[in-house]
């Protein structure tokens, strides 16, 4: 049984496997290999590309290439950093809460739906700005145990940053957009919202089904990493590149992503979807406790978010694969407005740094 001690209740290797029940149907995600897109292999490339112009999520298999096993390994180590964090005492934890934006947010602290319901999980948010730069250019106050791990975090920062660009890049040449027009709105070090979030849902209350603990949203940025071992991750089952509602807007039904050993999960944001006028999409998802005996173990994800630059624009790309916007002629919201903009239409001052 799992207890909540000093690094003993992130176990993966206890585990019991997604249950195999049609009481809990996966949706069917392409797996693609992260050592055959850096190789430029054509047919994974056009997998890629489709799979984003479909649901915007794919399994992409790291083993093999450094960047994949840093992510690999580093998500296990920031999961046991994460740990740590959650173990101490609300109020230590709320330190990291300024203005009650980013950072911290405790179980509850957002509502799931318009009956107020209150969300069942808590996240810490870890900014890359921060990681990868010298300690006398840090700008926030992180705790300690953030800080023993700084190069931890800033490995898996790039690392996720990097593949998550050569992801776009292959989405790029697609499109027949300038990679560099993707490059140059991307450049990790130049201040972004892109950050580590470690997320810990509790084990699950009752065997009913279902609480929520991150309630439906679009990520908000141009393409996330995420890592989980637990179920609980859902997309919603039509695709649709309506931004901001918090509910899903097309009829449909919630289908489970079952965690894929040795995988990331990767799914496309908001601001692709933008980029590329509505031809790569966002999928819609959101994450309930664990189904079945897994239910039983609190629940770990880290996931990295790529955004565009603050000071970017958020406009159409130019490319022959993507159908002309009526955003030509305007100047274009910065990434950090927009972001900030996003984030207010799902109504919730908490999620604005979030998702
Ligand atoms: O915990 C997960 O598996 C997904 C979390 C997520 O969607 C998010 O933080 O945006
Ligand atoms: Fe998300």
């Amino acid at each position: 049984m799992p207890h909540r001690e000093e690094n003993t209740e992130f176990t993966p290797e206890q585990y019991p496997p997604f249950p195999d029940s049609s009481e809990f149907p996966g949706v069917e995600l392409q797996t693609i290999s992260l050592q055959k897109l850096i190789d430029h292999d054509n047919a994974e490339e056009t997998r890629v590309f489709e799979a984003c112009k479909g649901r915007g999520f794919f399994y992409l298999e790291l083993g093999g290439p450094e960047a994949g096993e840093t992510i690999l390994k580093g998500s296990e180590e920031i999961a046991r950093v994460g740990e740590r964090f959650m173990s101490l005492p609300t109020d230590e934890k709320m330190k990291f809460t300024p203005n009650k934006k980013e950072f911290y947010k405790m179980l509850g602290a957002t509502k799931v739906d318009a009956a107020g319901t209150r969300d069942q999980a808590e996240f810490f948010n870890v900014s890359k700005n921060d990681m990868i730069v010298p300690d006398n250019e840090m700008q926030r106050e992180w705790p300690k145990e953030v800080l023993e791990n700084k190069s931890l975090f800033a490995n898996y920062s790039r690392s996720a940053h990097g593949i998550g660009m050569l992801v776009m890049d292959v989405l790029a040449r697609h499109l027949g957009v300038d990679p560099e027009e993707i490059k140059s709105r991307h450049k990790i070090e130049e201040r972004a919202g892109d950050h580590v979030r470690i997320t810990r849902g509790p084990p699950r209350a009752t065997t009913e089904m279902p609480e929520i603990q991150t309630p439906s949203h679009t990520d908000f940025g141009t393409i996330t990493i995420l890592m989980n071992w637990l179920g609980g991750l859902q997309v919603w089952s039509e695709s649709s590149r309506k931004l901001g509602a918090l509910e899903p807007d097309v009829p449909g039904k919630w289908l489970w992503v079952k965690p894929k050993k040795g995988c990331a999960i990767v799914n496309l944001g908001d601001a692709a979807v933008k980029f590329t006028n509505g031809v790569l999409c966002s999928g819609r998802h959101r994450v309930i406790p664990s189904p079945g005996e897994q239910g039983k173990w609190p629940r770990y994800s880290i996931v990295y978010f790529v955004r565009p630059v603050d000071h970017s624009k958020l406009k159409t790309l130019k490319g022959n694969g993507i159908p002309p916007a009526d955003d030509q002629n305007e100047e274009g919201v910065e990434a950090k407005e927009w972001i900030f903009q996003q984030a207010m239409a799902l109504g919730s001052s908490h999620i604005a740094s979030d998702k």
